[in-house]
């Protein structure tokens, strides 16, 4: 029945081939190109969801065509080009034609010239006429993608990065590109968060792929015909499921105009899917080392060629090794180096932020003399002999002494522990503007979301303890609003890529230098300013010296200037919050237990309810619970009353009559961004103190607090 309907389109959508002329489209950049069709004779009809589809203007063609025939058709090679009278279909083959291709150039708009060069395709709306409503038209622009000349980047990959507008290779890039291609060297390779280090083994692994298909295609012969018809080829390894996620959409961004496949392979989603993908033979899978382990164990067919893998990634690779974590990638480096032949053959990139950052030894180690601190030599060389690389990989170092990027402002808040949630509050209300807020750990995440939920902050949780689809969803909640707040741990403090995070706050003091920098890098990404604030309670100063000491900061972190008439103003709220959160988690915790008790005992066939042996909280005693229940509605109704207040700087009245007649209330909210105070706030010190008085002053500051 669906053949029957194919071919009536087909029979319908009168395509007719177009003769080319060859000299006119370049030399060598014509491959893959079979042949031009074009259709001039069509029209356009809106479908059932309101969108246009295109349908032949023949007699016979029914009046309303099913949007599936024109989709199926549409697969095979055409572009949409609505609201012209005139339209032309490019059939290549190879890795210029695949379904994600024309997936890609159906969402985006992506055009393709015959010359090789990428065009995007910027959407304009027609003004014609009724029957053209709603369709739209195409503009096309150039792009000058010279700066990638001498890289060795395939054509395709080359027309996917035009279309993503990343003109330049970024230097990480430019320096592992050459060394992994042309001389097919291993990689390791440290550079600072969010400069391009996903593309930098990416762009490798894709272009030595499509060359061996090629190769292999080629050299077809009755000898090579046993070799599997599609072979696990590469495999990248990372610490989170989120980063898995991300890496494999970066891969597949960068390969929409091949034929190349690339599937992830993650704890919590359902294997059976990822078992379903893998049977679709993908020659890249990303992995996070507990899930692949276990399908490897599960005897997956596909993934039983992981000891035959020719490109090994391993990402955040400092993060991977250490002790206690990740028990199974030792069993997995196992299976894959079991073979010397083909350890030798692979090609390895390990890539991290933090891969050359050296620590101090413990006090406790100090006075042992076989234990030393290490050189960054010795550390890489630690590394490489235990992911098995081959012999004189390329080391890239471009991480900077201090650990962060350039672009990163840094600054701390000193404070007691009970006045964190105050300070972090002050901070939301008064910098607004996309923020994540990361906790040592899961309860610490758990009680700030109560508590910043009361105080309508509307936090986004993200932890190990969450279903991955919730994960999930926060992740993509936060991303898409402008004032979003996510509450993390450290789990989102590795390689996340989110768009826009103005602000990254240490709730707590990382017990790391490596988690500060990595943290500290979900902002200020790609050349983007951003601010990283550390709130620091007495008992934590060691650890923030430590973590100084380890980023050879000679100075202190500045301190974050804070309003002290505003933070009185909101004192009164945040307290009243924390008090309802104490009630709240009490009252949950007691109705769980006595919920608990009741199972129990009922399983037993005891009455827990006897006078003399009440084994359940007062909560049994009615009146109690309902007080307790009371209390807590009497605090929410006020606290509502006070958040529905506006906070409005002392001294000026509340409110002015502007010419408009609206009303408008100097609210706490700064006009200015947090980076530019704390960047003036700096600059002003720096003016006019002295740099000891300084450096004194904030040795005052860090242990007493600075108000
Ligand atoms: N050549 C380029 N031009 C423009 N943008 C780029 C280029 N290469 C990568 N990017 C973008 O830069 C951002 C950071 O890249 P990526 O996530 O690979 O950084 P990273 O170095 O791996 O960071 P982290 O250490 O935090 O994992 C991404 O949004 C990516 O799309």
């Amino acid at each position: 029945m669906a053949r029957k309907k194919t071919s009536k389109t087909k029979k319908v959508l009168n395509w007719k081939p177009v003769t080319l002329d060859l000299d006119l489209a370049g030399q060598g950049e014509f491959e893959g190109l079979v042949g031009f069709e074009e259709l001039d004779c069509y029209e356009l009809v809106k479908d059932s969801k309101g969108g246009a589809v295109i349908v032949g203007n023949d007699k016979h063609a029914s009046a309303k065509p099913k949007v599936k025939k024109n989709e199926k058709r549409n697969k095979n090679g055409s572009f949409k080009k609505f609201g012209v009278k005139r339209m032309s279909r490019v059939s290549e083959n190879k890795h210029q034609t695949d379904a994600a291709n024309h997936k890609e150039v159906k969402k985006k708009g992506l055009k393709r010239k015959l010359d090789g060069t990428v065009v995007t395709e910027t959407k304009k709306k027609t003004e014609t006429s009724n029957e053209n409503k709603g369709v739209e038209l195409v503009n096309l622009q150039e792009r000058d993608m010279s700066a990638w000349t001498n890289l060795f980047v395939p054509n395709s990959v080359l027309k996917a990065l035009g279309a993503m507008n990343f003109t330049s290779p970024t230097p990480i890039q430019v320096l592992s590109l050459p060394p992994a291609i042309r001389d097919r060297r291993d990689i390791i390779g440290a550079a600072e968060t969010g400069s391009g280090k996903t593309l930098a083994f990416g762009i490798p692994i894709v272009h030595r792929i499509l060359e061996e298909k090629d190769y292999i295609k080629r050299n077809q012969t009755e000898n090579n015909k046993d070799l599997p018809a599609c072979p696990l080829r590469a495999l990248v390894l990372t610490p989170t499921r989120e980063l898995a996620i991300q890496v494999k959409k970066h891969l597949e961004a960068i390969m929409r105009f091949t034929d190349l496949k690339v599937t992830v392979v993650v704890g919590g989603m359902a294997p059976q899917k990822q078992q379903r993908l893998l049977k679709k033979c993908p020659e890249i899978v990303v992995a996070t080392p507990g899930r692949l382990w276990e399908l490897i164990e599960e005897g997956e067919p596909h993934l039983n060629q992981v000891s035959n893998i020719k490109y090994l990634v391993i990402d955040e690779a400092d993060r991977m090794v250490e002790k206690g974590h990740f028990l199974e990638l030792k069993q997995l480096l196992q299976l894959i180096n079991r073979d010397e032949e083909m350890r030798k053959k692979r090609q390895t990139f390990v890539f991290s932020a933090t891969l050359t950052m050296i620590h101090d030894l413990p006090q406790r180690l100090l006075l042992n003399k076989r234990k030393y601190k290490l050189t960054q030599k010795e550390k890489l060389e630690l590394l490489m002999s235990e992911l098995g690389t081959r012999d004189k990989p390329k080391i890239i170092d471009l991480s900077r002494r201090v650990g962060t990027v350039e672009t990163l402002t840094e600054a701390c808040i000193n404070c007691s522990l009970k006045e964190k949630d105050l300070y972090l509050y002050y901070f939301l209300l008064t910098y607004p503007g996309r923020t994540l807020v990361f906790c040592n750990s899961i309860d610490c995440v758990r009680r700030l979301k109560n508590v910043l939920d009361l105080l309508a902050c509307s936090p986004l949780p993200l932890h190990a303890s969450m279903h991955q689809r919730q994960r999930l969803k926060n992740l993509d909640k936060f991303t898409t609003s402008e004032r979003g707040l996510l509450l993390a741990t450290d789990v989102a403090a590795r390689g996340l890529d989110i768009p826009g995070v103005e602000h990254v706050v240490h709730y707590q003091v990382p017990r790391t230098a490596e988690i500060y920098v990595h943290r500290s890098g979900r902002t200020a990404r790609a050349q983007r300013e951003g601010l990283s604030l550390m709130l620091v309670e007495p008992q934590e100063v060691t650890f923030y010296r430590k973590l100084c000491k380890t980023l050879n900061r000679d100075e202190d972190l500045p301190l974050f200037p804070v309003d002290r008439a505003v933070l009185i103003m909101v004192r009164e709220r945040v307290n009243l919050a924390k008090q309802l959160d104490v009630l709240e988690h009490r009252h949950r915790q007691r109705l769980a237990q006595n919920n608990w008790i009741k199972k129990v005992a009922g399983e037993m066939d005891l009455d827990v309810g006897d006078k003399e042996d009440n084994f359940l909280h007062d909560m049994q005693d009615p009146t109690e619970q309902s007080g307790n229940i009371k209390q807590i509605k009497v605090m929410k109704k006020s606290l509502l009353t006070m958040l529905n207040q506006p906070v409005v700087r002392r001294g000026t009245g509340g409110s002015y009559p502007t010419k408009s007649g609206k009303l408008t209330l100097p609210y706490v909210q700064s006009q200015k961004k947090a980076v530019t105070v704390v960047q003036g706030d700096v600059a002003e010190n720096k003016r006019f103190k002295p740099m000891g008085r300084r450096k004194k002053l904030y040795k005052k500051n860090t242990c007493k607090g600075h108000h």
